[in-house]
């Protein structure tokens, strides 16, 4: 059987997932899902205008149904959906009713296993009680925290006769290993409905489906990866990430158009004193940002000499609440800094303060270890602990924003498309 691609139109205005589906399609995407946020943002009538779209393609409603089975399956089947998406993880008497439903209504199930306990085993159960597809589904939240499907995809795929589909952030190279492994449905969202060229990535998608290759799995570490992902995205996606927190206050760069991204070395320094900000320097080690708190707007702390010999410590950039001089020097050697302040005035190398104590800069909270980002827009502060999931997180919302400069280039107005009036707080 060929494999199917199936495109996730997790979108929450119908007209945008309209146009979408159409360019997934033009990429040779087969099926077409109504994804969850859809249905919830546009009801049943999201399925009726996607089955009135596109008559013919097989459309699928992700109605993950927990419960009332048999109305959601009927609710759904009489919408249009060929296939209705149900929790594996629902009791059973939800999938006993919803099987019922089914048969009456004519369409299929598909049951999902997003935080089934033990999957491969409620696989083979779903099977027995009628269940159509079966789908290895690691969920958005839970792909920010690094699970991927296709962990689990071998032992489903080995333990049911059903065919089992696959989703959860599955890209070009998912796609390929989801393939060799054996799945038959791969269903593929954001990296196709966020991308800003809808029907080249489902083009890729579709190619990388029908002649898998055996991409070399590449293991970084974490922090690597971490790095990565904060290098690559900006301050304001790593800001929106993190519900609109990390950013600190009245801290702007001093060097235009450089990036820095390192765990932060922190400094506690007391006004007309700078002999700490400087001893950091010999602790930091490569990749390392030197964030200091000086309580002084009026007696710089930090300035050329003491960026100079940051260079040869591999040092990555420095942020200082509080006053910094030098500037001339400090844009031609290039390295980022971001300050508060510019005095011509320095202070004495007196030694009071603390080197990697939790501190607080541009307001905000800084320990040891937490990831510093700055960039031409300012310094986000990201928490060790979650640094993943946000670096994560602030990809996803880079990619949103790529499809949304897409529309924006075809005239449309960003309100418009985004429904403003529609999403204002009541
Ligand atoms: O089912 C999904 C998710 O729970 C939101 O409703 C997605 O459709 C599914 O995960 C596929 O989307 P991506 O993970 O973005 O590929």
């Amino acid at each position: 059987m060929k494999t199917i691609v199936q495109v996730a139109l997790d979108l929450l205005e119908i007209d945008r997932a309209v146009q979408i589906a159409k360019e997934a399609l033009e990429g040779g995407v087969d099926w077409i899902e109504v994804g969850t946020p859809l249905i919830k943002s546009e009801g049943m009538s999201a399925i009726r205008r996607i089955r009135k779209e596109f008559p013919g393609y097989t459309v699928l409603a992700d109605m993950k149904t927990i419960d009332t089975g048999s109305i959601e399956v009927e609710m759904a089947a009489k919408s249009g959906a060929d296939i209705v998406m149900i929790l594996g993880g629902s009791d059973n008497s939800t999938i006993d009713d919803s099987v019922r439903s089914a048969h009456q209504y004519g369409v299929k199930l598909m049951a999902d296993l997003m935080s089934v306990n033990d999957p491969v085993e409620r696989a083979i159960q779903l099977e027995k009680m009628g269940i159509d597809y079966i789908n290895v589904h690691v969920g958005i939240d839970q792909q920010m925290q690094g699970y991927d499907p296709i962990y689990l995809l071998k032992d489903v795929v080995d333990a049911v006769n059903v065919p089992v589909a696959v989703a959860g952030g599955i890209d070009e190279q998912r796609s390929s290993e989801i393939v060799n492994t054996g799945a038959d449905i791969v269903i593929v969202g954001g990296n196709i409905t966020r991308s800003d060229n809808v029907s080249r990535a489902a083009k890729t998608i579709r190619s990388s489906v029908d002649s898998p290759s055996k991409f070399q799995v590449s293991k970084q570490s974490l922090d690597d990866e971490i790095y990565e992902l904060l290098t690559s995205t900006s301050t304001p996606n790593i800001s929106d990430a993190m519900h609109r927190k990390g950013a600190m206050r009245k801290i702007i760069p001093l060097v235009q158009d450089t990036k820095m991204v390192g765990k932060a070395v922190t400094v506690q320094t007391f006004e007309g004193d700078w002999a700490k900000p400087v001893q950091a320097i010999d602790i930091a080690k490569p990749g390392d940002v030197i964030v200091i708190y000086n309580s002084s707007k009026d007696i710089a702390c930090w300035g050329g000499l003491a960026t100079f010999s940051c260079l040869n410590k591999g040092i990555a950039g420095v942020v200082v609440d509080g006053a910094v001089r030098d500037v001339d020097d400090i844009t031609n050697i290039g390295l980022p800094i971001f300050a508060g302040n510019t005095v011509p005035n320095a202070g004495d190398p007196k030694g009071f303060g603390e080197i990697n104590s939790e501190i607080t800069c541009g307001s905000q909270n800084v320990r040891p270890g937490d990831y510093i980002v700055g960039d031409n827009n300012g310094v986000v502060v990201v928490p060790k602990e979650r640094a993943y999931e946000i670096a994560r997180r602030s990809k996803e919302i880079e990619k949103g924003e790529q499809r949304l400069y897409d529309e924006v280039k075809r005239g449309r107005t960003l309100s418009d498309i985004a429904q403003l009036n529609k999403w204002e707080k009541q």
